[in-house]
């Protein structure tokens, strides 16, 4: 440009292109006098006329544009000297609760024209399709995700409790490719949902900026309401919390075990979150956490608890299934990216320590300590898991473990659990949750054919009983119960085979109890049978083992020292098979872990756990033992939740428990 503005200056003094210029010219651009020559001859063109009228038309435009940065630099001068600003990252979780309140509150009543929709993000290529749903709300009965309008690129002006507020959103990426002329941002491209925003409000303070924040919180709350906000990560190998399913809130009521013992528990929680407990854990130097462990067989309700609980106490619930958590580093990841306050699920914690199948294929017959080609039923069940104990540990409480939360452990092999883990500090209370008692079985058949306020129930029911009949019924049928057979999902799917006639539920609930109860026996049988044979083929494997060992031996030595030998094979191997498989995981030692405001229990569990902590429904050997576990597999309906077959051998995991575990306390 500078040359042009030159060459313009030099044209300038074109009147008859005085031989001085072209010179001057010629200077400056060398062949300029052939070029000048060949456009006056062959197209009748004065050369240094063109140049002249391209140098003035770039000196324009040059100054256009800086006209127009000055005018951007005085504009946005003002901007800041009149407004107060806060911008808010794509990723944050702020950003979309400002666009949800933009888009309820202002541009639906605004009718606005140009927005921007999603729904769900759908992968493609040519191999997979899938969607990854980022949000999914368990409420809605449609069969696709509901679409979401969004303000558009650019600003969005508004006035809100007497303040102007322009929020911006700001175009990141540029799809804005290939026009001739330069297209809008908002026809050009979609927003990918994770642009940056900036509000803006006219006046020197930052005060209602952050006022305009909290009520979108508020409002993002209040949208959560009547739900429990489900924070799960991604796969094996993902280590960040990246979908949040909105779950409708189970009423606390919905789960039926010991009234007692949830009463205490909830005030135990309800304590636990005061602003004052906080402050007197502070003072104390007590680290400010809450651990509970919620053990029993499959299908009892440790999960609907946790929701539950969640819900009743309006905190997320982030759930960890510990055999998907690739490795510690995964784990410890996730625990630092939890929020200061909120409700952290670890389930089937028995898991931890074991390792993972699909990456030990290998070694699957060593772990079989029978050699005979099944590992042990829980390993089975779980898959095995590459976080280790002392991983675990060290999330829960070591020094970088967040405070506020309150960790959720579930397990279906209480009594499998490192005394490490469970000791107070890390699991405060322990909660049993067993087979249903008639009492809850009473009120689950209530429960399932109370009528509905919305009338919202399948429109085949019929629910032509009156209250006190229903309550009659719910009586009549919680007699035919036997008390602490049944798990509470083997009676649900049972009451929701009958939901249209609690009539028939009654009157068909003794035959049931019946056939589940052979089924149980047969099941136990099998079981009994089952043990047997191992031990038999154990036996006879040692047999041999010991024969072969005297083969080889038979030419070194002695007959009578043979035989010495073999008698004392033979009596190590009997000793071995007589041993109580308690006692490898320390059955005599004492428990270190009780409820803390629980009267205390009688027994113990194997590993020295108090047996029964916070349920009168039965304890927790009972709970681990064969003959209670095999009821959980016999479902007339297969229920939510009721697909898994309890273990029916609990052996202890000592030996397999990590062994780097460090000296506790
Ligand atoms: N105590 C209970 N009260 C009411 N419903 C229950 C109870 N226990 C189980 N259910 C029902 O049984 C189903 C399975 O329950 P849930 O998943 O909470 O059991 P769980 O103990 O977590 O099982 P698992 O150990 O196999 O994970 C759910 O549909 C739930 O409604």
């Amino acid at each position: 440009m500078d040359n042009l503005l030159a060459l313009a200056g030099t044209s300038s003094l074109l009147n008859g292109a005085s031989g001085t210029t072209i010179q001057d010219l010629e200077e400056r651009i060398p062949g300029f006098a052939i070029l000048q020559n060949f456009f006056k001859t062959w197209l009748k063109l004065d050369l240094a006329s063109i140049l002249t009228v391209a140098a003035l038309m770039g000196a324009a435009s040059s100054g256009v544009s800086s006209i127009r940065d000055t005018g951007a630099k005085i504009y946005w001068w003002i901007v800041r000297f009149l407004t107060a600003s806060i911008s808010i990252a794509g990723n944050d979780r702020l950003n979309r609760e400002v666009l949800n309140w933009l888009g309820a509150h202002i541009l639906t009543k605004r009718r606005t024209r140009i927005l921007t929709a999603n729904s769900e993000k759908v992968l493609t290529d040519t191999w997979h399709y899938h969607r990854v749903s980022q949000e999914r709300n368990d409420y809605t009965h449609d069969s696709r995700a509901p679409v979401h309008y969004l303000p558009t690129f650019g600003t969005t002006w508004f006035i809100h409790k007497r303040n102007l507020f322009m929020v911006r959103r700001i175009l990141t990426s540029s799809s804005n490719t290939g026009w001739s002329f330069r297209t809008p941002d908002e026809y050009a491209g979609a927003p990918e949902g994770d642009e940056p925003l900036v509000i803006m409000c006219l006046g020197r303070s930052v005060e209602p900026i952050k006022k305009f924040l909290e009520t979108c919180r508020e409002f993002a709350d209040k949208q959560r309401e009547a739900y429990v906000t489900v924070r799960i990560s991604k796969g094996s190998y993902n280590d960040s919390w990246d979908t949040s399913i909105l779950r409708p809130i189970r009423p606390l009521e919905t789960v039926h075990f010991d009234e007692k013992v949830k009463d205490a528990l909830v005030a135990d929680i309800a304590n636990y979150l005061d602003a004052n407990t906080r402050k007197f854990y502070n003072r104390r130097g007590i680290p400010y956490r809450r651990g509970f462990l919620l053990y029993g067989p499959p299908g009892t309700g440790k999960t609907s608890l946790s929701l539950a609980l969640a819900g009743k106490f309006g905190l997320e619930l982030y759930l960890i299934h510990i055999p998907s958590v690739g490795n510690d580093d995964a784990l410890e990841r996730l625990f630092t990216a939890l929020p200061p306050k909120c409700m952290v699920l670890l389930e089937d914690i028995d898991a931890v320590g074991i390792k993972r199948r699909a990456s030990s294929n290998d070694d699957d017959s060593s772990n079989d300590s029978d050699g005979d080609g099944s590992s042990s039923s829980d390993e089975d069940e779980y898959g095995r898991s590459r976080v280790t104990l002392s991983g675990l540990l060290n999330v829960l409480d070591g020094v970088a473990s967040q405070e506020g939360r309150i960790v959720l452990m579930t397990s279906n092999f209480a009594e499998k659990l490192d005394k490490a883990l469970v000791r107070p500090g890390r699991v405060d209370r322990m909660i049993y949750l067993g087979h249903i008692s008639p009492r809850s079985s009473e009120l689950m058949f209530l429960r399932m054919y109370a009528a509905d306020a919305d009338s919202a129930a399948p429109g085949s029911r019929d629910l032509q009983v009156s209250e006190d009949e229903l309550k009659r019924l719910a009586l009549e049928f919680s007699k035919k119960i036997p008390n602490e057979v049944f798990t509470p999902a083997q009676l649900q799917g049972y009451l929701l085979n009958h939901r249209d006639s609690p009539v028939e539920a009654t009157a068909n609930v003794e035959r049931w109890v019946q056939e589940e109860q052979q089924t149980i026996e047969a099941a136990k049988e099998k079981t009994r049978k089952a043990a047997e044979q191992k031990k038999k083929r154990k036996r006879e494997r040692k047999l041999v083992r010991a024969a072969e060992m005297a083969e080889a031996m038979r030419n070194y030595v002695s007959d009578d020292e043979l035989e010495t030998l073999r008698q004392k094979v033979e009596e190590k191997s009997k000793r071995k098979a007589k041993r109580p498989k308690d006692s490898v995981d320390g059955a005599e030692e004492k428990g270190n872990s009780e409820p803390l405001d629980e009267p205390k229990s009688s027994g113990h569990m194997p590993n020295g756990l108090p047996s029964s902590h916070d349920s009168t429904l039965s304890g927790p050997n009972e709970a681990s033992s064969p003959e209670k576990s095999a009821t959980g597999g016999t479902n007339e309906t297969a229920g939510p939740g009721e697909s898994k077959e309890t273990s029916t051998e609990a052996e202890p995991v000592s030996a397999e428990t990590d062994t780097k575990v460090p000296s506790h306390e």
